[in-house]
């Protein structure tokens, strides 16, 4: 696929990727750019279709699934997930830095493909940090919630696997989490903004 590298963002659920993925976004207008996934979970207040999600039916998704139009899916928690070749089409034809958030299956999944993008796993500074966390944004059930600390137990584990992931970040105090996240795509936004200065250059040349 065309455009600038894009940047895969994982870890547990909780640990903090959509905050720090939000401030990016805010920070970067026009440089970075989400990808949305599919899901088949509901919407949580506040959250947009089509922005933060596309919330389809289960057979919706299985069908776009059966017809080859995603690059990955997964199921977690009891739900369904996935990035669509479009979504990443979509952020790629605006000459955006596309980032994606996915689960540690994603990641594996997206490594069989040819996106080829940076891998970063934000973790929680514990696990009954990232279950207070869970607690705390009061978007869970009981039983969902013990699911997500179940995997998070394994994402944790397989995050220290040498190789999967480009750089690891502990987002323990956020604004630090952040400060590392920004060095980590330092050169990839210099890049993305040197190549829209030529352009901007070139065609202001008379
Ligand atoms: N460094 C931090 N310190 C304290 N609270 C934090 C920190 N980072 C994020 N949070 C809070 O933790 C909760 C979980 O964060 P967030 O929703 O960004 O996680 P997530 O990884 O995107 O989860 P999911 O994968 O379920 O979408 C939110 O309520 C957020 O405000
Ligand atoms: N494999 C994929 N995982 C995804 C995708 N979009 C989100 N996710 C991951 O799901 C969990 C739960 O998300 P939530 O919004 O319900 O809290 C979280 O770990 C996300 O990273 C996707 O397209 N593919």
């Amino acid at each position: 696929m065309a455009g600038p590298r894009p940047v895969v963002l994982s870890g547990p659920s909780g640990a903090g990727k959509s905050t720090l993925l939000k401030k990016l976004l805010k920070d970067y207008e026009g440089v970075f750019g989400f990808c949305v996934s599919h899901t088949t979970r509901n919407p949580r207040p506040g959250e947009e279709d089509g922005k933060d999600y596309h919330f389809v039916s289960r057979e919706t998704m299985q069908q776009g699934i059966n017809n080859g139009e995603f690059i990955e899916n997964a199921e977690f928690s009891g739900n369904m997930y996935g990035t669509s070749k479009a979504s990443v089409e979509d952020v790629q034809a605006q000459n955006l830095i596309c980032i994606l958030d996915v689960d540690i299956q994603g990641v594996k999944n997206i490594k069989k493909t040819d996106l080829n993008p940076i891998y970063v796993s934000i973790q929680p500074p514990s696990i009954e940090i990232l279950e207070k966390r869970l607690r705390d944004r009061q978007t869970e059930t009981e039983e969902s919630l013990q699911k997500r600390l179940e995997a998070a137990r394994l994402d944790m584990e397989l995050s220290k696997e040498p190789g999967i992931f480009d750089i690891v970040i502990i987002n323990d105090d956020l604004e630090e989490a952040y400060e590392k996240l920004k060095e980590v795509l330092t050169e990839c936004i210099n890049q993305l903004q040197e190549a829209k200065n030529d352009i901007l250059f070139y065609v202001s040349l008379p």
